[in-house]
């Protein structure tokens, strides 16, 4: 049984959270706040023994005759035997867990006050739906009127749609609405079920019980307007009756508050409360009078007042609820009013309620669950689960979910989600907040773009030479005499150089290997624009110089290759040329386009040469240009928690001037920027594009490879930074989709995704690895698509094969080798698909038919029939009927149509529209058969033409 928790006790007592919350104290139980459970005892406990308000509230109401009731009585305080006792009204609603008609509307106080309401419609069409639901709204008044007004049906509806207050010694029932299943609760076993079932026989008269069959939307959508015309049908035409059209006073419309689940908890005595508004609540004890016969208009919902139906039929809810009704209802603000009267006019589905969205459209996050789309459209995660498993998906409130799901949820509900990419989220949040950084790149003019120092990021095999490189990089930094040379490690650093009489910089990122710069490729920066790939020339190619290269290529970074260790006796760089051609890097004396310059970093030899290199590569294969006279945005690149200087984060900026007291978002961090220092603890008062430097003040440490961003304010920064939070949270938990999979390969391609299957082989030998790469490169794939094997390798699946796959999105072929423990866990959160084999063949198959799926289907035309025309026939309905003579094949209707005159074809395309023999539709007329053909709209045919059906068949691929 689900707990109670104060504030709704509070309103079944009608006393004050606060006051509850004070007795509780009193009575020695500790509860924090209004939110807060209580246990079933303590709820016992304070039920027989309620605060000292509610007391007074339950005898003054005790004390009114149930037709002086004010509607201030609390209807929680009715007490067993009071006149309302036996369907006496009780908790309220709560907002939004309920939606129903339990908030009165300003309307609801002067119908109180109305002497005498008249039966019969009250409200006009023009004041729906909001007048026919504010008396729905209004059960107080019943209790006040003497009785025979009760039979107005106004109040009636409210009453079945509040569930009752479980009363001292009654064994509470779950709360209505407290169950997120709460289509069940309408069927729940025991006494509650059956007399459910029995208020729900009322209605059977008519339209089919909303929600009652899984499989019909259009069932368990009463939507307004007809809906309401079907409730009101359903217990047949009668005298006195509702006019069908007009908005009913009591719950005529059919509305999730109305729902039998949502009904009273079946305690003994109160048997009509949930069916009363059915012809099956007259009889029941202390039903009052019953519903009509055959249960009145809108029966089980309890809402089925008939205005003009005569006492009998219309008093049934009333006399079940509407005695005692009168409680104080005034306390719910406009937004939970709001929320009831627009959860009125959900749809139900599957028997729960949700805002239907009119085409509205809801982006979500990739890999969002309905819990994040419940929260974009306030509707019960719940019942959004219910939804889709009418829809004939089963999924989780948590569980993410893809865009095709979703696709079909939206359809169904009337939104249209659009799944978003990370980086259009991130857009949009920036556009949120007024940022649009493309359209401000976009407006750049060519005056404002500046030359920007090259990015370079070293990689290359273990032990060639990397750390040592940038050491000596380092040290030939020609600005370095006056600073006192490199003496921080702040993760990258900017030297300065000679280059054709000029003094260039180039910032290097002073990690050195491959997988800094692959883990935030995967993160979505680009901070790289050139890569140096150390090979040591005694050593040669090794395979991670291999990995590398196959990394720097992915992302389209040029290369150039330093051939480090040239003073090692026994070093053949040539060797090292020859090798990487094989790798598509050649060397430039070899005609290629691949600068590689022979370095000793150990004696700081032809460093010079390199540094040229960068910067003739970069004049060469790129235009580095960025507009230094704006807010700043770049990357973060390393970062870390000082103890005394609090978040320290190097940032690369990329665009823009970043200075001392700007407010900065970085990743999820944001801040103002108290201080900069650069690669020689030197403070800085401002940094241009390319430049790197430690900056001080952020509240919090962003990750490496976390974008950056200048915001207007503190305030945007912050508010930016904690969206950026909670979109991570929320993409942390939600488990990505494949990125690319080999079955999916067709669809990707027939959606422009992918041209290329990137694949990345491991394998247990390298002889297996080889002859894997060999026998797939044989595969024929044609010219529309390419396969690439970006690297290959021996040994398990490591991360950096996997944060690979995942920056180009590849394919992991496993050949007798696995990704083991937080690794697998990684690919599988990230999307990377894996693929295990045993068979060598058995991959290649794999890969074959999946580029077989990639090829885009080849169709031709195959002729099923022809018929020539004998005779036209003129209608007047259907336009030109060719009479005609099947000559050869058949003619089916629906198929495609070429007419031709004399051997010249007339048009194509068309569709056979109509298909006759003589006074009968057919669907096929054989060879040799006379026929009426219609073509549509077109009517140019003459007789003796030649009318040709056809069909295009898909070609199998061999
Ligand atoms: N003789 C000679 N030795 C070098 C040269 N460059 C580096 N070394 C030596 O090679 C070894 C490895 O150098 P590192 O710079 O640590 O190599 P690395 O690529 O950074 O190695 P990891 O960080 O392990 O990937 C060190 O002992 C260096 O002194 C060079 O130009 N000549």
């Amino acid at each position: 049984m689900a707990k109670v928790r104060v504030y709704e006790l509070a309103k079944e007592l009608g006393v004050e959270s606060k006051q509850l919350l004070a007795h509780l104290k009193e009575q020695g139980e500790f509860v924090r706040s209004a939110s807060s459970t209580i246990e079933p005892p303590v709820v016992r406990k304070i039920r027989e023994n309620p605060p000292a308000a509610a007391k007074t509230a339950a005898d003054t109401k005790s004390e009114k005759s149930p037709a002086s009731a004010t509607p201030k009585a609390k209807p929680g305080a009715a007490k067993p035997g009071a006149a309302a006792s036996p369907a006496a009204p009780a908790t309220p609603a709560k907002p939004g867990a309920r939606p129903g008609p339990a908030a009165p509307k300003p309307g609801a106080g002067s119908t109180d006050k109305s002497p005498a309401p008249t039966p019969g419609p009250v409200a006009t069409p023009s004041e729906q739906p909001a007048a026919a639901a504010a008396p729905a709204e209004t059960p107080a008044p019943a209790s006040e009127r003497p009785a025979a007004e009760q039979s107005t049906p106004a109040p009636e509806a409210a009453t079945p749609s509040r569930p009752e207050a479980p009363r001292p010694g009654a064994k509470p029932g779950p709360r209505p609405g407290n169950n997120p299943f709460a289509p069940s609760q309408g069927m729940r076993s025991g006494r509650g079920s059956d007399r459910g079932d029995r208020g729900d026989r009322g209605d059977r008269g008519g339209s089919p019980r909303p929600g009652n069959n899984p499989f019909a939307s259009s069932q368990g959508m009463p939507r307004p307007g007809g809906s309401r015309t079907g409730q009101a049908g359903s217990g047949g035409p009668r005298p006195g009756g509702p006019r069908p059209a007009a908005p009913r006073p009591g719950g005529a419309r059919p509305n999730p508050g109305m729902m039998p689940d949502r009904a009273a908890v079946p305690r003994p005595g109160e048997r009509p409360a949930r069916g009363g508004a059915g012809g099956r609540g007259r009889g029941a004890p202390g039903g009052g009078p019953g519903g009509g016969p055959g249960g009145g208009p809108g029966g089980y919902r309890g809402g089925g007042g008939r205005p003009g139906g005569g006492p009998r039929g219309r008093g049934g809810t009333q006399g079940a609820f509407g005695r005692g009704g009168g409680r104080v209802r005034g306390r719910k603000s406009k937004r939970a009013k709001r929320q009831e009267f627009e959860q009125m006019q959900a749809p139900t589905i599957g028997g729960v309620s949700v805002p239907r969205g009119n085409g509205a459209t809801i982006t979500v996050r990739r890999g969002a669950s309905l819990s994040d789309f419940a929260d974009k459209i306030n509707a019960d995660p719940a019942a959004l689960v219910t939804v889709l498993f009418h829809l004939g998906e089963m999924a989780t409130a948590t569980q993410s979910l893809d865009e095709d799901t979703f696709g079909v949820l939206g359809a169904e509900l009337g939104y249209d989600i659009r799944v978003v990419s990370p980086e259009e989220e991130e857009r949009e949040l920036f556009s949120s907040f007024g940022l649009d950084l493309e359209a401000e790149a976009e407006a750049e003019t060519d005056e404002e773009l500046q030359p920007r120092p090259p990015v370079v990021t070293v990689m290359g095999h273990v032990d060639h030479g990397k750390t040592r490189l940038l050491d000596a990089i380092r040290k030939a930094d020609v600005g370095s005499g006056e600073a006192g040379g490199i003496t921080q490690h702040i993760g990258a650093y900017q030297v300065r150089t000679e280059h054709e009489g000029d003094e260039r910089a180039i910032t290097f990122i002073d990690t050195p290997g491959h997988e800094a710069f692959t883990a935030m490729r995967a993160r979505g920066a680009k901070v790289t624009d050139i890569a140096i790939l150390v090979v040591a020339a005694d050593d040669g190619v090794m395979p991670q110089t291999i990995e590398a290269l196959n990394h720097a290529q992915a992302a389209d970074v040029p290369v150039v290759v330093a051939v480090n260790k040239v003073d090692v006796d026994g070093a053949n760089p040539q060797k090292v040329r020859q090798q990487l051609t094989e790798y598509n890097l050649i060397a430039e004396e070899y005609g290629g386009e691949t600068m590689f310059v022979d370095v000793s970093a150990k004696q700081g030899q032809n460093i010079d040469s390199l540094l040229e290199a960068v910067l003739l590569t970069a004049d060469a294969a790129l235009d580095l240009r960025a507009n230094p006279d704006k807010d700043a945005r770049g990357v973060a690149i390393e970062a870390n928690l000082d103890r005394g200087r609090g978040a320290v984060a190097t940032v690369l900026v990329q665009q823009g001037t970043l200075r001392v007291g700007d407010a900065i978002v970085a990743g999820a961090a944001h801040g103002r920027v108290r201080a900069m220092l650069d690669e020689h603890g030197a403070t800085v008062a401002e940094a241009g594009p390319s430049r790197p430097v430690q900056v001080l003040g952020l509240a919090s440490v962003p990750r490496a490879g976390d974008t950056f961003l200048v915001a207007p304010d503190d305030r945007t920064a912050r508010q930016i930074a904690e969206k950026r939070e909670a979109a991570d949270r929320q993409a942390s938990l939600a488990k990505a989709r494949k990125r690319i999979s080999l079955e999916d390969l067709n669809e990707a391609l027939a959606a422009g995704k992918v041209e290329t299957l990137n694949l990345i082989l491991k394998g247990d030998v390298s002889g297996s690895v080889e002859a894997l790469e060999d026998a797939l490169l044989q595969i024929d794939v044609g010219d529309e698509v390419d396969l690439r094997i970006i690297d290959r390798g021996v040994g398990a699946i490591t991360l950096n094969n996997i944060n690979l796959a995942l920056a180009s999105d590849a394919v992991i072929l496993g050949y007798n080798v696995r990704a083991e423990g937080q690794n697998a866990e990684v690919a599988d959160r990230e999307g990377v698909e894996i693929r295990y084999y045993g068979v060598i063949y058995q991959a290649i198959e794999d890969i074959e038919n999946a580029l077989k799926g990639m090829l885009k289907p080849e169709y031709e035309e195959v002729e099923t029939g022809s018929a020539e025309i004998r005779e036209i026939f003129r209608s007047s309905k259907f336009g030109n009927v060719a009479g005609s003579i099947v000559r050869s094949g058949e003619v089916r209707r629906g198929a495609k149509a070429r007419i031709t005159r004399n051997g010249v074809v007339i048009t194509e395309g068309l569709e056979i529209a109509g298909l006759r023999r003589f006074k009968d539709d057919v669907t096929e007329v054989r060879e040799g058969f006379e026929c009426g053909i219609n073509l549509g709209s077109f009517n140019d045919i003459q007789v003796d033409d030649l009318i040709t059906t056809y069909e295009m068949r898909e070609i199998p691929r061999s």
